[in-house]
């Protein structure tokens, strides 16, 4: 199994770039479904996030107002960090597991069938810095940048508000970050078809190296 992870600011290209790969034949996961799994009705962390953002956080059914939760989370520094720390964890957890799952579906296909092939999973990762912890699961980093006034205007297109924009780009890694810890960077400023265009050329390339000639990052590496 190869697995990569996607890294990138909020709307930045994420889902677009994953969505392409998907259809090329890999399996995406996307962090911030995790992060909605890690916030459900019967989450073992809701005790905490309502001790530290108030006990009118729950719906009545049980789960996060995730609105409510965003405006108190990115009033400050200080309080985002306060909700990663209970959240990331967790979301850590959900990933080793889904992982692990599709490594064991991969061994049992093998098991069946020598010849399938090498399963790809792509993680769509908005916050790369704060999962420096979890490196030892990816095999490749990858990337994708975009212009903060085209990530804003396609944000607010969605409906979000430029202040809540502005406000999780300001806790978010630097596109500096990303391109020091990538090994490709898709650069997602032209139309979405010319992007998915690059992602399948991308694709084919790693396809006829073949996935296991891709140098891994380390020993399945663990470095930062
Ligand atoms: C605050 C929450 C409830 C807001 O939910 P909401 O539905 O409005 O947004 P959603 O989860 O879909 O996230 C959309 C985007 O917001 C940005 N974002 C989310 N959390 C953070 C954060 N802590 N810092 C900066 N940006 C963030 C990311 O770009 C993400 O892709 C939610 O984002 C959350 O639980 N965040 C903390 C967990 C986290 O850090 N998730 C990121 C994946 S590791
Ligand atoms: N090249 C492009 N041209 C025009 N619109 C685009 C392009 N790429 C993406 N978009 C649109 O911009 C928005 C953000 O893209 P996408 O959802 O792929 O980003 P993301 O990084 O996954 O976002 P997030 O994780 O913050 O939700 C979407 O509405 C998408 O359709």
């Amino acid at each position: 199994m190869h697995v990569i992870y996607l890294a990138g600011g909020i709307a930045s290209g994420k889902s677009t770039i994953s969505r392409t790969l998907q259809e090329c034949g890999a399996v995406r996961i996307d962090l911030d479904d995790l992060s909605r799994e890690a916030l459900a009705a019967d989450s073992p962390i809701l005790p905490q996030i309502m001790a530290e953002f108030g006990d009118d956080i729950l719906n009545p059914a049980g789960s996060v107002k995730r609105e409510l939760l965003a405006q108190r989370a990115f009033s400050s520094t200080e309080r985002a960090v306060t909700l990663e720390e209970i959240e990331l964890p967790l979301i850590d957890k959900l990933l080793r597991e889904r992982v692990a799952e599709l490594a064991a579906q991969e061994e049992a296909e093998r098991a069946a069938d020598p010849a399938v092939a090498e399963k790809v999973v792509v993680v769509e990762v908005p916050l790369l810095d704060r999962m420096r912890g979890s490196f030892d699961l990816a095999d490749e980093i990858i990337g994708v940048v975009c212009p903060l006034n085209a990530r804003r205007a396609r944000a607010g297109q969605r409906g979000m508000d430029p202040r809540d924009f502005n406000r999780r780009v300001d806790q978010q890694p630097s596109e500096a970050y990303i391109r020091a810890h990538c090994s490709h960077v898709f650069n997602n400023i032209r139309t979405a078809d010319v992007m998915a265009q690059e992602v399948r050329d991308w694709w084919a390339e790693r396809v006829a190296q073949g996935w296991e000639n891709v140098p891994k990052r380390g020993a399945r590496g663990s470095q930062a």
